[in-house]
């Protein structure tokens, strides 16, 4: 029988070499969040999927969500570019204030808004058109039709996104013939086009190869400190290696939100431990 003395040794030594202790970005400090949660749920019908969170998200970091299958990940993830809207059944309580501005406030522009917050799903989805145009295409939407103008965002965000090196000879060609890794990398470069606010990722590497998945993971790294990124991931070592901070997930209940260097290496609550230590989801 395991004591949980022995459980909490065994995690700290598995999560220690991951979970790196980064300063916050230049003019942050520790507070600053631009995703605020107050008491804030999504039901869908009577059946609460996520269920009166209260957190801020800091601002230029990236937040992990974790937890085991129906938990309410991808609900809170939906519910922060009100794509929950599109829901029929789906509502909301509570707050949610971006860069303190009600999300679900009357004045709240929804198409403005999910302009401003890139999204990036678990499997590639490039537009069947160029490398470029896929870049070009939300400035396009945004009013932008200066050649040079478009030339400058699409070698800017294709650089931000680590695949400039590897297709600035082909930027014509098919977004479809690049290998699945490349294509994931379009997509989160297609994100960053528009400048968001922030950049959402839905188990962004899941159906991708370890190389690929490494790529990526070495990008957000360099995201980090220019883009707020939030990321939910099945992948707890993923969780540890690349957010500041992550928020675990059970049954839609937050059961811990913290800086990672305290969700994984000293988490405050039994269930966090369990799950953190494989014993269950
Ligand atoms: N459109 C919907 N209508 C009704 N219930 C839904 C709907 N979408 C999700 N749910 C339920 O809400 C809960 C949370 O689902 P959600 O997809 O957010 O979980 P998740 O943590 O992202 O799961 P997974 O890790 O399997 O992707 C689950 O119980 C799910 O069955």
């Amino acid at each position: 029988m395991v004591t949980r003395s022995e459980r909490r040794d065994a995690i700290s030594s598995q999560f220690q070499s991951l979970v790196k202790n980064r300063p916050t970005p230049d003019g942050t400090d520790d507070g600053d969040a631009i995703l605020e949660l107050d008491d804030f749920s999504v039901f869908y019908g009577d059946f609460p999927a996520v269920h009166r969170l209260r957190l801020g998200m800091p601002r230029r970091q990236i937040t992990a969500i974790i937890g085991p299958s129906g938990c309410g990940k991808s609900t809170l993830l939906n519910a922060i570019n009100r794509m929950t809207d599109l829901i029929p059944g789906a509502r909301v309580s509570g707050r949610m204030r971006l860069n303190g501005e009600e999300v679900y406030g009357n004045r709240m522009d929804v198409i403005w808004l999910r302009r401003r917050i890139g999204m990036v799903f678990q499997k590639p989805n490039p537009f069947p058109k160029s490398i470029y145009d896929n870049v070009a295409y939300g400035p396009r939407l945004h009013g932008k039709r200066d050649r040079d103008e478009l030339d400058t965002i699409v070698e800017r965000t294709l650089k931000e996104s680590a695949l400039w090196e590897e297709v600035q000879t082909r930027l014509h060609a098919n977004a479809m013939s690049l290998s699945g890794g490349q294509q994931q990398r379009l997509c989160i470069a297609r994100a960053l086009a528009i400048e968001p606010q922030m950049v959402l990722l839905d188990e962004p590497t899941s159906s991708l190869d370890p190389q690929s998945t490494a790529r990526i993971e070495a990008l957000l790294e360099e995201l980090r400190g220019h883009y707020t990124v939030i990321i939910v991931t099945h992948n707890m070592q993923q969780a540890a290696r690349v957010s500041d901070y992550t928020l675990f997930l059970y049954e839609g209940e937050q059961i811990e939100f913290a800086r990672n260097t305290q969700l994984f290496l000293n988490p405050q609550q039994e269930q966090t431990e369990e799950y953190i230590a494989g014993r269950f989801g």
